[in-house]
This record gives structure tokens, C-alpha cells and sequence, in this order.
């Protein structure tokens, strides 16, 4: 059975039942996790101004997101807010951050200390969203043991000890396209179950592994698509 992956499914779709786990769990369309992440960076905002109550109507401005969209999110997270009252922001935020597994620590192996690589391990803005970078993995002999801010690029032939030492729980491949699928069976082989690949190639991964691919060409290309349709 392949992977379960995320419906793409929008707003006013109810939620499939979770296809591994049964009925009662239920996963969350795309689209919604998306917009949660806008909701708790709204927050965030929130609270360092001091506010500890909000309307669905400031919490959806603040997000940019539609007021009616961000009440059928949040009722599928089970959080109705009290009528009149409006929402507590730490409570909200709190819930949310339960929901998306961010109440959890955790933390990233890049491998692939190339442009993007350190680019990525270099920026401070994971950390404070729940991700520390733990580990920067290379197989280049001239990068090998270099340093980029506290992290020192490990060998990925020490993968697993490497893994294993600093308990990463997700892994970003910023390596070239053919070096990506060995290097993505390794870290599954780790133990690792959490993947985001910046390779320009398909890659494939056993159940129960989650794979996500990020990749900005493909963002400028429909960007494209849209600015020709402007006139
Ligand atoms: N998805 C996106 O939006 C996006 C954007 C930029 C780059 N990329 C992709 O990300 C990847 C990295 O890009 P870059 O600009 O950092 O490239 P880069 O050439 O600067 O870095 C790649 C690094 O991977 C290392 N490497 C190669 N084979 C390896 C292996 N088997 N094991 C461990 N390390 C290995 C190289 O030594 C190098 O340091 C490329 O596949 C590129 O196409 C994707």
C-alpha cells in the first residue's frame, strides 16, 4: 500500500478517516495545515503585543486567511472559540501547535552542505518554530569538517552514527538529483521517518515514511502561468 499522503481536499470537505489508523483519527486537508501555520505565526504576533484574547474575525485579518475558512478549520481541530468571548490566544495556540505535532521537539539532519544546505542550516528562524538543526552531513572531502555557525559538516559515511548521536527525527536532502535516492534509503534505513527533499527528482519511500518535496522552480513556473493570464 503506498504511503498515505494528505488529501488536497479544501475547505468544506470533511476530513477523511485517517487510512492507517482508523475511523477516529482523523488527518487534516493540505490546505487547512497550511493555513494553521499562518493562524499560529498570527498568534505568536498576538501574544508578543500583549493581546490575550482574539475574534475569529481579527485572528482571520491577521492571517489573511477568509473569517468563515478559519472557523471551519479551527472546528476541525475541535475548537469552537466561546461565543462573545472569542478565543484565549495561549490556549489557541497551544491547541494548534498540539494538533500539527509542534508540541513535540524536533530535530533536523541536513545532508547536503552545498549552497542551499548551509544556507538552510544557517538561518536562525527553525529554531523558535520548533526545529533545531542538529546535524550538516557531506560527502565533499573540502567540506567535509568545515563549520557553518555551531555545526561542523560530519561525513555522510558516519550517517548512522551521526543520526543516531544527535536523535534526528527529520531529514532535508540538499544534495544533486542522483545522489538523492541512496541518500534518502540510508536515512530511512536510520530510522528516520520524516523527510524534505529539495532533489529535482521522485523519490521513493516505504509506508510509513513521509516524504515531502519542496521545490521552487515549480512555484515559478505557476507564478508564470499566472502572470501571463494578467493583463
Ligand atoms: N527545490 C528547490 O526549490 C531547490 C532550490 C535550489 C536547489 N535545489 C536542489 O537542491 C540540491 C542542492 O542544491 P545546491 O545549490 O545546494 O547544490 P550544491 O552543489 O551547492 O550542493 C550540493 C552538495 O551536496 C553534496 N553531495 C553530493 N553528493 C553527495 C552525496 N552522495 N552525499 C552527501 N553529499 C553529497 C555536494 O558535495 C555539495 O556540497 C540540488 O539537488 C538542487 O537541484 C532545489
Amino acid at each position: 500500500m503506498p504511503t498515505p499522503q494528505h488529501p488536497p481536499a479544501d475547505d468544506g470537505v470533511e476530513p477523511p478517516a485517517h487510512p492507517t489508523t482508523g475511523s477516529l483519527e482523523r488527518i487534516l486537508p493540505e490546505a487547512t495545515l497550511a493555513r494553521l501555520t499562518q493562524y499560529l505565526r498570527a498568534l505568536n504576533t498576538l501574544q508578543t503585543q500583549g493581546q490575550t484574547r482574539t475574534s475569529s474575525g481579527l485572528l482571520a485579518t491577521e492571517s489573511g486567511v477568509n473569517p468563515s475558512i478559519l472557523r471551519k478549520d479551527l472546528s476541525l481541530l475541535g475548537s469552537y472559540g466561546t461565543r462573545g468571548v472569542g478565543y484565549v490566544v495561549t490556549e489557541l495556540a497551544e491547541h494548534i501547535s498540539k494538533a500539527m505535532g509542534l508540541n513535540q521537539q524536533w530535530r533536523v539532519a541536513i545532508i547536503g552542505a552545498g549552497n542551499l544546505g548551509r544556507a538552510l542550516s544557517g538561518y536562525g528562524g527553525f529554531r523558535s518554530r520548533g526545529f533545531e538543526i542538529v546535524a550538516l552531513l557531506d560527502a565533499a572531502p573540502d567540506v567535509i569538517g568545515s563549520t557553518v555557525g555551531e555545526l561542523t559538516v560530519a561525513d555522510t559515511k558516519d550517517l548512522a552514527s551521526v543520526l543516531e548521536a544527535t536523535a534526528a527525527n527529520i531529514a532535508v536532502l540538499s544534495v544533486p538529483g542522483a545522489a538523492a535516492q541512496g541518500l534518502c534509503d540510508k536515512v530511512v534505513e536510520c530510522g528516520v521517518r520524516s523527510i524534505l527533499s529539495f532533489a529535482p527528482v521522485v523519490l521513493q519511500v516505504p509506508d510509513g515514511v513521509n516524504l515531502r518535496k519542496v521545490d521552487l522552480a515549480t512555484e515559478l513556473q505557476i507564478l508564470a502561468y499566472h502572470a501571463q493570464n494578467i493583463v
